[in-house]
């Protein structure tokens, strides 16, 4: 679920939703600024559901999937990301969302979607013109190695995943993020 503009009201301190007209182009915008590695927020009120476009997978099985019930859900795909949704532990009370870089004041938060997920509900054509930006988004199962690798963090989830898909080598790609 995604709250709509109608009666918004901002579910993080430091965050708020930039909404525009026209499907799927709102985001989720800083209004302080954080640092590299600094956590943006825990991640709490979860609800378990299906795959979908709103819904960020939480581990390796087909039914690990979790609504962000906030308006974290309007946080946008980069092939460059300045935070990561890290939902890597086996205990949900340590999922959180973290900045990667330093984020400034009116910068738009962004994820490499592939790092949370596997296999896209929803796949779309990035937007996001960042020099290493990868083409169409559909999850991590159709990246190589080294599309991944080029990532600064891809949950342990999907490194697993791909160690079943390419064997051995992945566990190079592991050991290195
Ligand atoms: C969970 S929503 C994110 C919020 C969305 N922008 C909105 O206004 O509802 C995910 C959808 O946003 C769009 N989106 C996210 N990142 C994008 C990007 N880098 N380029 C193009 N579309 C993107 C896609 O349509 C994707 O399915």
């Amino acid at each position: 679920m995604k709250p709509s503009q109608e009666n918004y009201v901002p579910s993080h301190n430091g965050l708020v939703v930039q909404f525009v007209s026209g499907d799927f182009r709102s985001s989720l915008v800083a209004i302080r600024s954080y640092k590299a590695g600094e956590l943006i927020t825990p991640l709490e009120g979860l609800t378990k559901g299906p795959k979908r476009y709103t819904s960020v997978q939480c581990g390796p099985g087909d039914k690990d999937h979790i609504e962000l019930n906030s308006d974290l859900v309007y946080i946008n795909h980069s092939c460059e990301p300045n935070a990561a949704f890290d939902l890597s532990s086996p205990n949900p009370e340590y999922w959180h969302l973290r900045a990667l870089k330093p984020i400034k004041v009116g910068e738009a938060l962004s994820f490499f979607y592939p790092s949370t997920e596997w296999d896209m509900d929803q796949p779309f054509k990035c937007e996001c013109g960042a020099p290493s930006c990868i083409g169409v988004i559909k999850g991590a199962k159709h990246l190589s190695l080294s599309q991944l690798a080029a990532r600064q963090f891809v949950n342990s989830y999907i490194l697993e995943l791909i160690s079943q898909r390419d064997g051995q080598f992945a566990g190079k790609l592991q050991s290195r993020l």
